[in-house]
């Protein structure tokens, strides 16, 4: 590597222009590199070099596509979106979420890039600005959301696109996807990770209890409100709300819903003080509220609301690509009481199961795995037979729940877990059903 690869001297003969861009970029705070049109490296600042620069891995005039991917080819030729291409089709800056490889090991990178102008309007360089995505890792990681495979990768790019604004966000995906996951990881990419985060379930709450818990009482408003309460709203001042399973929001609160969301303010129960509440909202759900919409189930105003920034979270089946990559978070996770490893064929297996409970399930297996693992490798038989594999997921909004709940019961012998993971909800979600139905 020359001695410092972001020196004027170390960079091709160009025009005056780059030259004074460069010495413009040197003392930026986040990560920079200007590019020739043709994907050559010219320069980068300090940052760049202290974040993305390896020792004995030289970078300057470089191809853009070599040094971050180890591509042979332009990212567009190696199937991939290239900003380049695109940039220099739109005249203007374009921005991608990439896996980058990096002195840590492969990381999603934010990268915007913006074409440079000579005097005639041709583009002469492009400066590309770096930012490393903090809320997802490409690698096992022992706690957060982990993925790379393309349609994770799409989740993730649109988190980073909405999570430093206010928009509502609307999570959409089976059980066990990681909808809290990413509810989460919306607040903490957002100006409002340093205030709380409130998680609401809002399943199994009845109108009453729902208004109470989420805009609290006076004293006296009720029989046993010995005391004023303040409500998850207010808990939520300053931080975001994340309303579980919004689909399950009785038709009478979710007006009440509406007026706070649309005019930002709220009454205790029992209460005449108009309260002004100051949250980011995070919704989400399982059910095809559409469907709902239609059915007169949900209220269409409150969709309309709600759903200004949906996000598909894919199921497990979709993003088999990650298996391995989850598989091995899991079994990084501090809680696991030792070591424990999976061999090839066992990970092969997994990957081609149909993982009704997604995520969730993959974990519940893999914990169940690796008590059997006595010399510390999970292999095919230590994992239960596949027998989900054949039943197809239960669909959202498919017959009632308590159907599919009575069907699977007939002559289940697993345990509650086995039984959750089946049907594609969380332990949670079967408790509270199973109490209902007695
Ligand atoms: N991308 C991911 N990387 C790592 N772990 C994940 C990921 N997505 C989900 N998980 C894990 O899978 C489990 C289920 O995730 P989570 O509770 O967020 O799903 P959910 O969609 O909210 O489920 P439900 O609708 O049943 O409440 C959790 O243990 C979570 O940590």
């Amino acid at each position: 590597m020359p001695d410092d690869p972001a020196k004027p001297a170390s960079i091709a003969p160009h025009s005056a222009q780059v030259q004074s861009l460069v010495s413009f970029l040197e003392h930026e705070a986040q990560p920079m590199i200007v590019l020739d049109p043709d994907y050559n490296i010219l320069a980068a600042n300090g940052a760049y070099r202290r974040q993305f620069g390896a020792t004995g891995k030289p970078f300057i005039g470089q191809k853009c596509y070599r040094v971050s991917h180890h591509y042979e080819l332009p990212c567009d030729q190696a199937g991939e979106h290239c900003p380049m291409k695109k940039a220099r089709e739109l005249r203007g800056p374009d921005r991608v979420l990439h896996i980058h490889h990096t002195p840590r090991g492969p990381e999603h990178v934010d990268v915007e890039l913006r074409p440079i102008f000579d005097e005639h309007g041709a583009i002469t360089a492009y400066v590309e600005r770096l930012s490393t995505v903090r809320s997802a890792s490409a690698q096992p990681s022992g706690d957060g959301l982990v993925g790379r495979s393309p349609a994770f990768n799409q989740a993730l790019a649109a988190l980073q696109r909405v999570a430093p604004s206010m928009l509502p966000v609307l999570l959409l995906g089976e059980s066990g996807t990681g909808k809290e996951l990413f509810a989460r990881a919306v607040h903490a990419t957002s100006a409002r990770a340093g205030g709380p985060l409130v998680v609401v379930d809002c399943s199994g709450l009845s109108e009453t209890l729902f208004e109470s818990e989420l805009f609290g009482h006076e004293k006296g408003a009720f029989t046993g409100a010995a005391l004023r309460k303040p409500g998850l709203v207010e808990t939520a001042q300053d931080g975001t709300i994340f309303l579980d399973e919004i689909g399950d929001v009785p038709l009478a609160m979710q007006v009440k819903l509406l007026r706070l969301i649309e005019t930002g303010t709220y009454r205790r129960v029992g209460g005449v003080e108009t309260l002004h509440a100051n949250f980011r909202l995070v919704a989400a759900t399982h059910k095809r509220l559409d469907e709902m919409v239609a059915r007169g189930q949900f209220r269409q105003d409150l969709y309309y609301r709600i759903n200004a920034f949906p996000i598909e979270l894919p199921p497990l089946r979709e993003r088999a690509d990650d298996i391995a990559l989850l598989a091995n978070s899991f079994l990084a996770r501090p809680s696991a009481m030792r070591t424990v490893s999976i061999d090839a064929a066992a990970l092969a297996q997994l990957e081609r199961r149909a993982w009704p409970g997604n995520i969730r399930e993959l974990r519940n297996v893999l914990e169940r795995a690796s008590l059997f693992a006595d010399d510390g490798v999970i292999r095919v038989a230590h994992l239960p037979p596949a027998p989900m594999q054949s039943v197809p997921a239960p669909k959202a909004g498919a017959g009632t729940a308590a159907d599919a709940l009575a069907d699977a019961l007939t002559g289940f012998a697993g345990t509650r877990s086995e039984l959750a993971a089946y049907l594609g909800i969380s332990e949670r979600t079967l408790y509270r059903r199973l109490k209902r139905q007695g």
